[in-house]
């Protein structure tokens, strides 16, 4: 199953339309950004979303004792880091507490990518370069940069539900991840995550239904 990673929700109506669907994780951004939220308001949005969700925190250089703060305190169940962060300090992050990392990567050729499947993260992101951005662009890259991984990765940057599929097409990631992609004048729209995650789901079966016709 292709995990679906919805980005940069900040309302309670986002996380009561996401938990009606089939979707595994939503990213809370703590980083400088039109969709950043604190952490009473992440707090109080974790404890509406389902359990069975994890809550993604996006950091860009952030001091690491607030996110170890944000684990200890159940309010993120993943990090995700889309600054300079090096093997250094995500090794210091593991140390302090058991919580998968994940390291966005914005590709610009296979060499960097190559080079982030060393930093030690557990998962990798893969989006878009995009100058004086660190995400939320909405602006595609060319997978023909991404190399053989070993590092399970999220597949993000420019997705909409009327690309995903032909996306899914070129390479299976483990996961996707969405943010622009699904919004309405700044906000998340609801019917555009509902589309997306059935254009996923849709791909699966086909897929499945091949492998079984062989
Ligand atoms: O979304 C933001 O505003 C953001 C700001 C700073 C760092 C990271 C940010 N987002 C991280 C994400 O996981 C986005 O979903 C990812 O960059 C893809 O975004 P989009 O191309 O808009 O789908």
């Amino acid at each position: 199953m292709i995990r679906i990673k919805i980005c940069g929700l900040r309302r309670k109506a986002d996380i009561l339309g996401v938990n009606h669907l089939d979707i595994n994780d939503v990213g809370f951004v703590f980083a400088d950004s039109p969709r950043q939220i604190d952490e009473k308001i992440a707090a109080g949005l974790r404890e509406k979303l389902r359990p069975d969700i994890d809550a993604v925190g996006v950091f860009v250089n952030e001091a690491p004792e607030k996110i170890i703060g944000l684990v200890k305190n159940g309010i993120i169940q993943k990090i995700q880091l889309h600054g300079d962060e090096d093997d250094e300090y995500i090794r210091n992050l593991k140390r302090e507490m058991n919580c998968p990392i994940v390291k966005a990567v914005r590709v610009q050729s296979a060499d960097t990518v190559l080079r982030a499947q060393r930093l030690g993260a557990d998962l990798l992101l893969l989006d878009t370069y995009v100058k004086n951005m660190r995400g939320g662009s909405g602006r595609s890259f060319d997978l023909k940069h991404v190399p053989e991984m070993e590092t399970p990765w999220y597949m993000a940057g420019g997705l909409t539900p009327e690309n995903v599929t032909e996306r899914l097409r070129m390479r299976i990631p483990y996961g996707v991840d969405i943010s622009s992609g699904v919004e309405t004048n700044g906000y998340k729209d609801m019917k555009k995550i509902e589309k997306f995650t059935a254009m996923i789901r849709a791909f699966e079966k086909t897929r499945s239904g091949k492998e079984d016709e062989r």
